[in-house]
């Protein structure tokens, strides 16, 4: 099956993940968790730039003050723009030899919301967070793998995902507070033969729908807001790995996608495994908050 997806940056990313537009900067940033980088990429310019961290770096935002909010495998940082710590804002509260923080993102006030990923997948340990000016609050436990963090365009739904059980949840979310409840099935994606696709990153377009990129899927799928599988396109990567919207007109929806692990034969196949790609969308997606530490 041919396509949509145009590789955008031949990245070679060994555990590419969690896209940011900059809309001011017109710039895609996203991270290699295992590569330990934060990449920045402006696709009129072409220009790619890396900056190297010591330890893997799940998730970022973009802060209001300048710099970033990010969950590395030790807690959550405050790092400057070039990627230096000025300070750790909270410890990471699970076992670091085995827990690291994995994918975040911004609720529509500019809270910061982040999960950990269980590694030796030993049942469940892994859990989801809130990191505001109150600081880090559990808000769920007993997941295997925190994914699919993404807000409706009213802000009142919270999806989250837990890869490995083939789940994407939805919450009632209270903007005001930063509260959570109410937690339900939103979509299940039962494994079918071969197919072992489960849902990892996400993102909400304009009319409410949620994208989500498919891990060990070579494909994206987008949902009602009712949860009905609208539609399902192929990328030419085995695992892609979590979804931001951009360009000028925020049409422009990017994936990025992991290469760690995979078979030679898969690698032989689809050469840019690791990689971005992007294809463009009749609707929208939401406009990125950035991180504010006065909220
Ligand atoms: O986001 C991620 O999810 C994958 C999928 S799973 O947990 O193996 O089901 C995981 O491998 C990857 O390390 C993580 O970043």
């Amino acid at each position: 099956m041919t396509s949509p997806f145009s590789l955008v940056l031949d990245a070679q990313c060994a555990l590419g993940e969690g896209p940011v537009w900059s809309g001011t900067e017109q710039a895609l940033y996203f991270v290699d968790i295992k590569g330990m980088k934060l990449h920045r990429f402006e696709p009129e310019a072409k220009r790619h730039t890396t900056i190297g961290l010591s330890e893997e770096i799940g998730c970022f935002a973009i802060r209001k003050d300048g710099g970033f909010v990010a969950g590395l495998r030790s807690g959550v940082w405050h790092l400057a723009p070039d990627g230096e710590r000025i300070a750790m804002l909270a410890p990471n509260p699970e076992p670091t030899a085995t827990n690291r923080f994995n994918d975040g993102r911004t609720d529509p006030r500019g809270r910061f919301f982040l999960g950990t990923i269980d590694e030796k997948k030993a049942g469940g340990t892994a859990g989801l967070y809130r990191f505001d000016r109150r600081g880090l609050a559990k808000i769920e436990s007993g997941i295997w793998t925190s994914n699919g963090l993404a807000f409706s365009p009213d802000g009142r739904i919270m999806y989250h995902s837990d890869t490995p059980a083939h789940t994407v949840y939805a919450y009632d979310y209270d903007v005001e507070t930063g509260e959570a409840t109410n937690r339900r099935v939103f979509a299940r994606l039962e494994p079918k033969g071969d197919d072992k696709g489960r849902p990892d990153g996400a993102a909400v377009d304009a009319e409410g729908c949620y994208w989500s990129a498919l891990y060990e899927g070579g494909r994206v799928q987008r949902y009602s807001p009712k949860g009905e599988l609208l539609g399902e396109y192929p990328v030419p990567a085995m695992c892609t790995t979590m979804i931001a919207f951009g360009g000028d007109d925020l049409k422009t929806l990017y994936v990025t996608s992991a290469r760690d692990g995979r078979p030679a034969e898969e690698l032989e196949r689809l050469p840019h495994s690791g990689g971005v790609f992007s294809m463009r969308t009749d609707v929208p997606g939401l406009p990125e908050p950035q991180f504010d530490p006065q909220v």
